[in-house]
């Protein structure tokens, strides 16, 4: 199903039958409609309504997510995210009313899009196109790290003609490497000294603890990052950063106070396992605990959906990618 996702001020939603008025009217003006190939000018009501309807199919299946842009519950515009057969890649595509033009709101929409097809979705890459003549497409592009990967045409049923096209795409590799935020590190502050020879920047440890937490039937709490955090909509196992002055074991059972309203003091915090991964920008040393007995109903504190999981179905919860050699070790701990 296509999720709900926010992007600043703008909410991104599955289409509704009853966005058919605002659509047909916002997509029949020529400045929009002459940018989207398979549409006819002018633009009928009845292909509004059928086109919400294929869309909510396309969601179902699994096959394509159509999102409305939305501001303050109106309508401004489209994206999409066109998936193909093998679920491995995904097309982008957009719209935006002209009166909201100019406004950056295309590139904060789809830098959403985009962070989700490749984090939640897994899809390996997301290509685009864009008439040669639609110079604010290829810019949206651009700023959203796609790269152009050649030319072609296309047929513009509105303008009714073919058109020559820029083809884009965007690797996840490249997206991940580019857009991870950098953090606190625990390594002293550069000294103020300036190289004479400029050196490539050293990756930087971040240390995270997490736990696996166990319930009475060996089922694992996995807690779903919440919208307008990084990585949102990622699975993973409750923690968080460590802190100056923290040892890991306090570290954990102040996150899991602040997080999940649960009390670990004088609980066994069983050292398992630990990922040492590149996570872009910085390197993750995450250690993983194992914990079977606290006190109090695990909460979410944070915006975060809290779900008890087998071991055996944690492939089918999207995580991050260095918690993803975890999952064998858990599974041989718990089968
Ligand atoms: N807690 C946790 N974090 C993980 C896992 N896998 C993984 O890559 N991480 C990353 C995501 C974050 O970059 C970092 C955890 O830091 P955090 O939870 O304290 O930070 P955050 O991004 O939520 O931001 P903030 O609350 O500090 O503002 O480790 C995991 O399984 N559990």
């Amino acid at each position: 199903m296509t999720p709900e996702l926010k992007a600043g001020r703008l909410v991104l939603r599955s289409l509704q039958p009853g966005d058919a008025p605002a659509i047909h009217r916002l997509i029949n003006d020529w400045s929009v409609v002459r940018m989207l190939s398979r549409l006819p000018f002018p633009y009928p009501r009845e292909l509004a309504e059928q086109w919400i309807d294929s869309t909510r199919r396309d969601s179902a299946q699994g096959s394509a997510h159509h999102f409305a842009i939305t501001r303050d519950g109106a309508l401004l515009g489209a994206i999409a995210l066109v998936l193909s057969d093998d679920r491995r890649s995904g097309s982008l595509g957009y719209w935006l009313a002209p009166t909201e033009w100019g406004q950056g709101l295309t590139t904060q929409a789809g830098q959403r899009v985009v962070e989700w097809g490749l984090t939640v979705l897994r899809l390996e890459k997301i290509t685009a196109d864009a008439a040669q003549d639609n110079v604010a497409s290829a810019a949206v592009l651009g700023k959203l790290g796609f790269v152009k990967t050649g030319t072609s045409s296309r047929r513009f049923v509105s303008r009714g003609q073919d058109c020559p096209i820029d083809l884009f795409e965007l690797p996840r590799a490249t997206f991940l490497a580019k857009t991870q935020e950098p953090v606190e590190v625990s390594a002293p502050p550069p000294a103020e000294v300036t190289p004479v020879v400029a050196e490539p920047p050293k990756p930087r440890t971040l240390l995270v603890v997490a736990a696996a937490l166990l319930d009475a039937k060996g089922r694992i709490l996995l807690a779903k990052r919440p919208e307008g955090k990084r990585l949102a909509g990622l699975w993973e196992f409750p923690g968080g950063k460590v802190e100056r002055d923290e040892t890991p074991e306090q570290a954990l059972i102040r996150e899991m106070r602040e997080e999940l309203g649960l009390d670990l003091t004088g609980a066994c915090l069983a050292p398992f396992t630990f990922v040492s991964e590149n996570a872009g920008p910085f390197h993750l040393l995450m250690p993983l605990y194992v914990v079977r007995r606290w006190r109090g109903v695990p909460t979410p504190r944070e915006g975060q959906t809290l779900e008890w999981v087998a071991a055996a179905d944690l492939g089918r919860y999207a995580m991050p990618d260095p918690d993803l050699p975890l999952i064998p070790l858990l599974q041989e701990l718990l089968g």
